[in-house]
């Protein structure tokens, strides 16, 4: 199967602290990478490198085929910036927008969308996949935590990105809103034949809905593999990361 996302030797440094170190990481196209690792480890550093919202220090990071470190990559930032969603840690929805407004805003400013009932009928259809119908005039503060990182998610799909990254989707939820986020994920990611780079602590998650499992961790990918080579997995980060727990298989299918 054909990589969507190849990184090669990826270093980042911030002031003295070496946060990747050499990282070689790949996402092969309609795929789920679970990418897991300790607080602090640089997955967010990452995942921002390959939105092209941070700029590494070297090393290489193909995105659809393109060096996104070539000069003509960064030319070409915004066609390749609108083939990927992001939803960031937290969600980041615009608290003085409704939630319509909100997922509209990639429409017109990254689409150039004016027509309104297109737009309308675009925000409707994104709500209705999240299972969110009606909520289009409310507020982000009226929603609920689960209800504010599926708007953050349908804000990500609306304008039908290839890649998707996901900065931990389901950090503060209670576990069952947390499996119903996941099983969003999965059943989108599938309908649509997404790639998803999916950065979270949650096992549960992680083991869940991932084809893939990486482990960050001290500026390198300590261990790749199937969900279901963990628990086999020798390795001291595996372990280390693990503390002990087995992963937790109850999540929406387990890749064998
Ligand atoms: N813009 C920045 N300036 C300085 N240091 C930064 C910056 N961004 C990240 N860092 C540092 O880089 C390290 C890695 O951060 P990053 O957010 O990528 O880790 P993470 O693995 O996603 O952490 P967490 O799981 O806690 O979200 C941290 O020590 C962080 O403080």
């Amino acid at each position: 199967m054909a990589q969507l996302v190849e990184i090669r030797g990826l270093r980042k440094a911030f002031g003295s602290q070496t946060v990747l170190d050499g990282v070689d990481l790949a996402l092969e196209e309609g795929t789920i990478l679970g990418l897991m690792g300790p607080s602090g480890c640089g997955k967010t550093t990452v995942l921002r490198i390959i939105a092209g919202l941070t700029v590494p220090d070297g090393g290489s990071v193909s995105v659809f085929g393109q060096n996104l470190l070539d000069e003509e990559a960064s030319r070409s930032q915004g066609a390749l910036r609108r083939q990927m969603g992001v939803v960031f840690q937290g969600g980041a929805l615009f608290d003085s927008l409704t939630v319509a407004e909100n997922i509209a805003f990639p429409l017109r400013y990254c689409l150039g969308m004016t027509e309104a009932g297109a737009i309308a009928a675009q925000v409707r259809l994104a709500l209705e996949e999240v299972d969110l119908a009606g909520v289009e005039d409310r507020y982000p503060s009226e929603l609920s935590g689960g209800m504010r990182k599926r708007a953050a998610i349908a804000r990500a799909l609306v304008y039908r990105p290839r890649l998707v990254l996901l900065d931990e989707p389901t950090t503060g939820l209670d576990p069952e809103t947390a499996r119903h986020i996941d099983r969003l994920i999965f059943s989108l990611a599938r309908q649509m034949g997404l790639s998803v780079l999916l950065v979270t602590h949650d096992l549960t998650s992680a083991f869940g809905i991932s084809d893939r499992i990486a482990l960050l961790d001290e500026g390198r990918v300590a261990w790749c593999g199937l969900p279901s080579q963990w628990e086999r997995a020798d390795h001291p980060t595996v372990r280390r990361f693990a503390r002990g727990q087995l992963p937790i298989r109850e999540g929406v299918r387990h890749p064998e």
